[in-house]
């Protein structure tokens, strides 16, 4: 059901361009965009239109959230919170009565704007533009290298308040994380307590099968239709990539049949995910998807995505350079601090984790400072800084401090410091709805613009909005600035569901437009 301004209304497109038959939404779109010759005279702009068709299958699949990192903050937090919205749970604070919610989730809590109606702007939650899952149909399990049940990590994590987990405790006690794989190279050294629910040998190979397995079983226990594995563990090393190790499909498989040491257990999870016909998403900043990887995705059709959930600092950021650089100022210097005191910043106090982290927090301004070439001729970066200390009296509640410094007119500075105290579990839960919800909504939708009918390709960078260093089709551009990811994802849905979402000129303000 759509609503408008509060009121839930039926989302009926009449357009010729649409039609439903046997349960799919075919709907045809008129894709304008401009083409481009540089001569000697000027940059010649050459107006294009393509024809689109697009399916959608109306009914969401039943689908399943292989969590790798169950048992982490992220892992139980969203875990906890769905069972608390399936249930309407409220708990007291101090401030009064909470109460189960989806905020922070753009399928669940945004909104698209499709026009005016003549008295007011019309907006469209996301969610009632084509079907797409709720966050509550998924069935969530996964893998964890820590054997803690998801109510002793719920504690541990530190998220929610004593009477929420008391309330979650029955629902997840029982849930206890598969065994993982662990190779202590990859993720930081004082991780190694932890390890305590290990697959056993170390054979990459085994390990490989033994993942295949507990996918294949999680299918068929829950005569699932779609399934998705999320890396929510802590953050690897980055990985060589190199030829003969992990830049063809064939190289990457043959090298975890001879058992190599630079195989990750995260390359592991992307491999026996697409060898079992299910979706892999990266929410951490580790170069998992190696050309290897998105080979054999493409070979199998599933999807990819990636890297690194885009959920408190890097999101602000991506919003306000926007604004700085639309609005004619030049960042001059971007200096982001922040410190946290989880496990996941434990593991990113070490250097080579640590280092992962840095590069996804570091490049998100790049297309913004690409895209001025006034203000930035020769497209040097602003000087960009990313600190990141650990704490662990502050938990999961992160401190970031930034300090922008903007060139302003005629010499002019301008300076902003922003504190901003990031509930890092309660922002980035969302963000793993939203990647398996939109993964799931992309596997039921074929295009074509010439004969044939084709899937998306499987680098799936429609999930760019929520990942710091989103991973592209080769060759594409990286698009970070927030608004533009929005409304790639918010133009994208309503085509599907038949008609355009609005252009925003609101030129029927300032004109006469016939009635
Ligand atoms: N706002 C956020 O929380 C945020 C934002 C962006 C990225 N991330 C990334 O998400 C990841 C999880 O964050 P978190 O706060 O939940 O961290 P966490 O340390 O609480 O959870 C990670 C979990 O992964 C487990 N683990 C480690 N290696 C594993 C393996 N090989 N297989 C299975 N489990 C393994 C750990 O035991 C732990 O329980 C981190 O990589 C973090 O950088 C978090
Ligand atoms: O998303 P964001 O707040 O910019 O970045 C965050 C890091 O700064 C922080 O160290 C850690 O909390 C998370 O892993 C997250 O990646």
């Amino acid at each position: 059901m759509a609503s408008s301004n509060g009121i839930s209304k039926r989302l009926i497109v009449e357009s010729p361009n649409v039609k439903v038959e046997d349960g799919v939404l075919e709907s045809r779109f008129t894709y304008r965009k401009n083409h481009f010759e540089t001569r000697a005279d000027g940059l010649h702009v050459i107006p294009h239109e393509h024809e689109y068709s697009f399916k959608t299958v109306l009914k969401p699949r039943k689908t399943g959230l292989l969590l790798v990192g169950l048992g982490g903050n992220n892992g139980s937090t969203a875990t906890g919170s769905i069972f608390a919205n399936q249930y309407g749970m409220t708990w007291r604070t101090k401030e009064g009565i909470n109460k189960a919610n989806y905020f922070g989730s753009i399928t669940q809590s945004s909104t698209v704007h499709l026009g005016f109606d003549g008295n007011e702007q019309v907006y469209v939650p996301f969610k009632d533009i084509v079907p797409i899952l709720s966050p509550n149909d998924l069935i969530i399990s996964g893998w964890d290298i820590n054997n803690a049940n998801l109510y002793e990590a719920m504690g541990r994590a530190r998220v929610f308040e004593p009477e929420l987990q008391e309330k979650l405790r029955p629902f997840l006690e029982p849930i206890v994380p598969l065994p993982s794989i662990y190779y202590p190279d990859f993720i930081a050294l004082n991780q190694e307590g932890r390890a305590n629910n290990v697959i056993e040998g170390n054979n990459k190979q085994q390990h490989l099968e033994h993942i295949r397995n507990d996918i294949r079983s999680f299918k068929e226990k829950h005569q699932l239709e779609c399934v998705i594995v999320l890396w929510t563990a802590n953050t690897e090393r980055f990985t060589d990539v190199k030829d003969g190790l992990n830049t063809t499909a064939q190289d990457l498989l043959a090298s975890i049949q001879r058992n190599e040491e630079e195989i990750s257990p995260s390359n592991i999870f992307a491999v026996a995910s697409i060898l079992e016909g299910a979706h892999y998403i990266n929410g951490s900043p580790q170069n998992t998807l190696v050309p290897g990887i998105i080979e054999l995705a493409q070979q199998n059709n599933v999807f990819v995505g990636g890297d690194d959930f885009k959920s408190g600092q890097t999101k602000f950021k991506s919003a306000f350079v926007d604004f700085l650089v639309s609005s004619g100022l030049k960042p001059e210097s971007i200096v982001s601090y922040n410190h946290l005191g989880n496990n996941d910043g434990k593991n990113l106090s070490e250097a080579r984790q640590f280092r992962s982290k840095e590069i996804s927090k570091s490049n998100v301004v790049d297309d913004m400072v690409e895209s001025n070439k006034i203000l930035f001729p020769t497209a040097q970066n602003p000087d960009h800084c990313v600190v990141i200390k650990y704490v662990p009296y502050v938990a999961d509640s992160k401190r970031a401090m930034d300090e922008y410094i903007c060139s302003i007119f005629m010499g002019g500075k301008q300076t902003f410091v922003v504190h901003n105290t990031c509930e890092d579990s309660l922002l980035a839960s969302p963000l793993i709805y939203d990647l398996a919800i939109l993964t799931e909504l992309a596997s039921r939708v074929t295009y074509k613009v010439g004969d044939t009918y084709q899937p998306f390709h499987s680098v799936l960078s429609i999930l760019s909005l929520l990942l710091k260093a989103p991973v592209v089709p080769p060759g594409t551009p990286v698009s970070n600035a927030f608004m533009r990811q929005f409304s790639t994802l918010s133009k994208l849905v309503t085509a599907l569901a038949g008609f355009p979402s609005d252009s925003d000129m609101q030129i029927e303000f300032f004109t006469k437009l016939p009635k």
